[in-house]
């Protein structure tokens, strides 16, 4: 399903580190309703690029925009201002806070603009948690971990944190959801039910994800990103991207060198 609104663009996105070219005018678009996925071999630059879409990673030269606005001095704290919510590999999870408190965390992006609200009047504040807490079990249902809400992380699974990881992301309601290697550490089963839950998030928001396994990304986006030696090489469908020249070329010029 398209959406002719803009999403997150990246233009000619060229990022160095000290002499090292990690991304070399990099372009693409997370659109509405979509998700994208990006990959590429190890060192290819996706963690570069998923750092810039954050805001950790200030880009040498190229523009950002988000719905059409540019975001020309993004900051990993305004994503939430913004409407985008990310996953990172390491699943930051607090591991004194039970998993629903961890998940309330992620509410920031109302929780700011309540600060005021919350200062002057206790009783809409009392009612606004619970609306929070409500939403917050909500998601984890949502993601079956519900049942999980007042135990505390550590002691869970390391695919249940992973969720919990991602009810925190999602309980802000964000329009655009920027994930990090999500497939990492699950079993082939889980990483089947991530694809269909991944799918089910895009009637109400864009996915972008960097992910290293092919079988999740070719069941999962709508587009992928090619990116080899920190340029873009093949964009479009998967299936699109399995043909294309580049591809084909870069997999035998690897498997040349193997042999
Ligand atoms: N902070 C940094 N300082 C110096 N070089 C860096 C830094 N971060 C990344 N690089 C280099 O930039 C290039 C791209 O790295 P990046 O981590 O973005 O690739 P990747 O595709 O995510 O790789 P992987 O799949 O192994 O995680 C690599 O050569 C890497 O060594």
């Amino acid at each position: 399903m398209g959406d002719a609104r803009p999403g997150l663009a990246m233009q000619d996105i060229t990022v160095t580190f000290g002499g090292l070219t990690a991304l070399s005018g990099v372009s693409l678009e997370a659109r509405p309703h979509e998700v994208l996925g990006v990959i590429g071999p190890n060192g290819a630059g996706k963690t570069t690029l998923f750092n810039v879409a954050c805001g950790f990673v200030r880009p040498d030269s190229g523009s950002l925009s988000w719905g059409g606005q540019g975001l020309p001095r993004l900051r990993p704290h305004d994503l939430a201002g913004l409407g985008i919510s990310r996953t990172l590999q390491g699943l930051g999870l607090f591991d004194r806070m039970t998993v629903l408190d961890n998940v309330l965390v992620g509410a920031d992006r109302d929780a700011r603009s309540r600060f005021w609200s919350d200062l002057l009047s206790l009783p809409r504040s009392t009612r606004d948690e619970a609306r929070l807490r409500d939403r917050a079990r909500g998601v984890l249902d949502e993601l079956d971990v519900a049942s999980y809400a007042d135990r505390y992380p550590a002691s869970l699974p390391y695919a249940v944190r992973k969720k919990v990881a991602l009810a925190r992301a999602l309980v802000s309601e964000p329009e655009l959801l920027l994930l990090d290697e999500p497939a990492s550490g699950l079993s082939d089963t889980e990483m089947s039910d991530l694809g269909t839950l991944l799918r089910g998030l895009t009637d109400r928001m864009a996915v972008m994800l960097v992910e290293h396994h092919m079988d999740l990304v070719m069941s999962v986006c709508d587009d992928l990103v090619v990116l080899d030696f920190g340029r873009v090489i093949a964009t479009g469908s998967p299936a699109e991207v399995r043909d294309d020249p580049a591809v084909q070329a870069a997999y035998l010029g690897e498997a040349v060198t193997d042999a």
